[in-house]
């Protein structure tokens, strides 16, 4: 069995070890070993633990779970020269990493948080003659697209990346929308829940504005209703979010 290391043991770095598991032996990099062992415990197999200080990284396919502004600290702790280096960090850019890290080959990927569900929906850029072997590695935690350029990457960010709470915003949103009709909370709850498991398989085959055009009767209650999401800008709103999420994927760069 291959072995693949995490530097960090935070939430990300547990989702995408969760799927790879059963195919590689995890070893895991962090500041504290009380943390490390807690990993182990949640990832609830066997896994090689060790403090970052002079940690050895001579010849290793690591993946870097830690936060974009930890990277000059973190990455002074380490001796020995990486094979491949993928990174999940939110913007950082691949000559950022290889100025900061000793490494072979460096491949940008942006996950998201359904790794946890092993659905996440992950983007990948950067050494192309890394692209097999990273879409084999982080299709054990669902869908990957390789994406031709950072900048490419930087927007999906803001899509899939960040997508998780976009859609959690509206989902709540329309759950409190109910409640405000008189729906009881928990039945709203349960509907909206049942309403996005259907959606989420129809939008695999059909172009959203079938969708629509499918649920519309005219002069009927979807009509009615989306005149009000047209009135309060919501399509608008959605995409200034992206604007939004990949200018700030750019200044974390
Ligand atoms: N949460 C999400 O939905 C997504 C997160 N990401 C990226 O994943 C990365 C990690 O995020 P999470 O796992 O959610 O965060 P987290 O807070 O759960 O984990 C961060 C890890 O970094 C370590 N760390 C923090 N400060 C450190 C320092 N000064 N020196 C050494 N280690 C340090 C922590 O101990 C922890 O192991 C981020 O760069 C983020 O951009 C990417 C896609 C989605
Ligand atoms: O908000 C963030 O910066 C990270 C990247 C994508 C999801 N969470």
């Amino acid at each position: 069995m291959k072995t693949i290391t995490f530097i960090g043991n935070g939430n990300m770095a547990l989702s995408i070890a969760q799927g790879l598991k059963n195919t590689y032996k995890i070893e895991v990099v962090g500041r504290d070993l009380t943390k490390l062992e807690k990993f182990e415990k949640a990832l609830g197999v066997p896994t090689e633990k060790a403090l970052m200080d002079d940690f050895n990284i001579e010849g290793k396919q690591i993946i870097l779970c830690v936060k974009p502004y930890n990277i000059e600290e973190v990455s002074k702790k380490f001796i020995g020269k990486a094979e491949v280096i993928y990174s999940v960090l939110a913007g950082s850019t691949v000559e950022k990493l290889r100025n900061n890290f000793n490494t072979g080959a460096v491949v940008r990927t942006m996950p998201n948080l359904a790794a946890s569900v092993h659905h996440s929906m992950t983007t990948m850029t950067g050494d192309a003659s890394y692209k097999d072997q990273a879409t084999e590695i982080f299709s054990a935690i669902g869908p990957t697209v390789w994406l031709g350029s950072e900048k490419e990457l930087d927007i999906a960010t803001g899509l899939a990346g960040s997508g998780p709470a976009y859609l959690a915003l509206i989902s709540e949103a329309l759950t409190d929308g109910a409640v405000k009709q008189g729906l009881k909370r928990d039945d709203a709850m349960e509907i909206m829940r049942g309403l996005f498991g259907g959606f989420g398989k129809l939008i695999q085959d059909i172009h959203p504005a079938l969708l629509k055009d499918g649920v519309m009767s005219p002069g009927g209650t979807t009509a009615a209703g989306y005149g009000a999401l047209e009135k309060g800008n919501v399509r608008n709103a959605c995409m200034d979010a992206i604007e939004s999420a990949y200018k700030r994927a750019t200044e974390l760069s």
